[in-house]
């Protein structure tokens, strides 16, 4: 008789990253195999899908290329690999709620393709009080990715400015963060830059972040 054993992600890491420092990155993160099927399928998008980003509040956004010149596309699950990614993406968020009672309710992602010269200027995803995005997560899909290329994500700690962490947006490479907790912005890149960003978010846009605890569940 053939047992289906299904391999567990570890999160331990980044459980302990975001009850702790609240920021973690994660190299090799995600299989070669899954990041490849992730980047085919972002790069086999029809063209018109890839749409410029949005900034401000969630409803209300608008474009303004003078802080992001990315193109972004929602995942909504209509293939296999988003829904894989997705069903990752879960995951994570059970383990998080579990260990950290972190209330988190659901999770957004898109597809972000940064062409030569793109940027994203510094900013916060979240701002305490007027969103409900509480984490934030970004995945990256280059393969072969040189310091050379640009393209780095700079990360700053709240009050200062001086880069906390330049992170090289190679393959498999997860980023994860407090959304209200960290400033950061994307370098212009010659060559294209692929990634996903998400963030899961909470029902309750008020709610203190010093909710959050670090209590391991036994
Ligand atoms: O792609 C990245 O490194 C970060 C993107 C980002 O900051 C965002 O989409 O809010
Ligand atoms: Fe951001």
């Amino acid at each position: 008789m053939n047992t289906v054993v299904r391999l567990e992600h570890d999160f331990t890491r980044i459980v302990d990253a975001i009850a702790g420092p609240g920021i973690g990155l994660f190299p090799d993160f995600l299989d070669a195999d899954m990041v490849a099927a992730l980047r085919h399928d972002l790069a086999t998008l029809p063209p018109w899908e890839l749409t410029p980003a949005g900034i401000g509040r969630e409803q209300r956004q608008q474009t303004n290329e003078q802080v992001r010149t990315d193109k972004t596309r929602w995942l909504d699950g209509d293939t296999p690999i988003q829904r894989r990614y997705l069903a990752l993406m879960a995951d994570l968020q059970q383990q998080l709620n579990r260990q950290l009672f972190m209330g988190l309710k659901d999770y957004e992602c898109h597809y972000a393709l940064y062409q030569n010269g793109d940027f994203y200027k510094k900013h916060l995803d979240a701002f305490r009080g007027r969103s409900n995005r509480r984490l934030t997560t970004v995945l990256y899909l280059n393969e072969d990715w040189q310091a050379t290329d640009g393209g780095e994500l700079l990360i700053y700690p709240q009050r200062s400015k001086t880069v906390m962490h330049r992170v090289l947006p190679q393959a498999g490479t997860l980023v994860c963060f407090l959304s209200e907790d960290f400033p950061h912005e994307v370098l212009p890149a010659s060559r294209d830059r692929l990634s996903i960003a998400g963030w899961f978010r909470i029902d309750d846009p008020v709610a203190p972040a010093s909710r959050l605890q670090s209590t391991p569940v036994i």
